[in-house]
């Protein structure tokens, strides 16, 4: 039989706590989420602190019951899914979870032992490069080790879906590269993976699909291009010399973000989205007129995700 391209989709997912007669209330975390994933795609779930992300992939993995709504993971209900749909689905956490006193050789050893056709370990050490610290306890480890630990023991069964959560918080460069090249390497073998980061770049790169998360809704969804390319505005890059101040930039006209993740010190590039006709230009000009900035370069790119990101959050 055909397998499905969809590996999960939530529909119209409620979700609350509390109670009525507490003095809080009854809460909504999720209100109303619509959220589809396909086989053989990296959908990125993004959201400010707080927006619902974890209580929506809780929902999905099953660990959580909506309090309405469905939710379909590889075709059955997750909360009510028994053991065989777990042993299909691979989930990392952000903290890992991972026993300390065992050093990772046993623990992946012991996880493949669980699966009837595990992924031979040797692969996966030499995939996440690994084999430096494969007999040192989980403990000493370094955190990006152990994320990689983490991630291996989530994949180690051959998983048709798998959730990971910022699975490149806290690696280094060459590392993060490692996770992407993995990641890239599950998707071209048609495993469905929900991705959960705060890194826009790095959603910005391994995206097929994003689904932008916001006071407990899906705010926006599409591919990157989809999101970015709203056939009007761009995002407008200048480089400022001096420090900007947390005021100066709450005065701006529309939000700021540092270009690429940098600090913000003198010779900083700063990125304006949202840019779509002379009105906007000089709205910024009048901002710089009003704190009395000259700018180093300025110059226009095509919108990134982080512009979106930022415009839903400010909206
Ligand atoms: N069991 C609970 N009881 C009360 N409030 C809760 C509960 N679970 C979640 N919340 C609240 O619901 C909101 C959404 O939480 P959630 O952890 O899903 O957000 P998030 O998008 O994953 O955030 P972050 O990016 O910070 O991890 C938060 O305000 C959180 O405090």
């Amino acid at each position: 039989m055909p397998q499905h391209p969809l590996c999960l989709s939530l529909r119209q997912v409620r979700y609350a706590v509390g109670s009525a007669r507490s003095a809080t209330g009854v809460q909504e975390i999720l209100r109303g989420v619509d959220f589809t994933a396909r086989r053989g795609e990296v959908t990125v779930l993004l959201g400010p602190n707080g927006a619902g992300k974890t209580t929506a992939l809780g929902c999905a993995q099953g660990l959580l019951r909506p309090s309405q709504g469905t939710v379909s993971l590889l075709g059955e209900d997750p909360w009510r899914a028994g053991a065989g749909l777990r042993a299909r689905v691979g989930v990392m956490l952000q903290d890992g979870g991972l026993p300390q006193s065992v050093r990772p050789k046993v623990l992946l050893e012991h996880v493949a032992r669980l699966h009837a056709d595990p992924w031979p370990l040797q692969d996966l050490v030499d995939r996440l490069d690994m084999s430096g610290f494969m007999g040192t306890t989980v403990r000493r480890l370094s955190g990006g080790q152990r994320q990689r630990v983490a991630l291996a023991a989530s994949l180690i069964g051959r998983p048709e879906a798998v959730f990971l959560d910022e699975p490149s918080a806290g690696l280094d460069p060459q590392s993060r590269q490692t996770v992407f090249e993995l990641v890239t390497h599950l998707r071209d073998r048609g495993l469905g993976i929900v991705l959960t980061t705060h890194l826009l770049e790095e959603a910005q790169r391994l995206a097929d699909s994003v689904h932008i998360l916001k006071d407990g809704v899906v705010v926006r969804h599409g591919t990157v291009a989809e999101l970015t390319d709203d056939g009007r505005s761009r995002r407008l890059i200048f480089v400022s010399p001096r420090t900007l101040t947390r005021a100066e930039l709450e005065a701006a006209p529309t939000p700021m973000s540092l270009d690429g993740g940098a600090d913000n010190e003198p010779g900083a590039r700063w990125a304006a989205g949202g840019i779509s006709g002379p009105q906007d230009l000089h709205r910024l000009t009048d901002w710089w007129r009003q704190i009395d900035l000259m700018p180093g370069e300025v110059s226009f790119e095509a919108r990134t995700l982080e512009d979106v990101f930022w415009e839903v959050s400010v909206s």
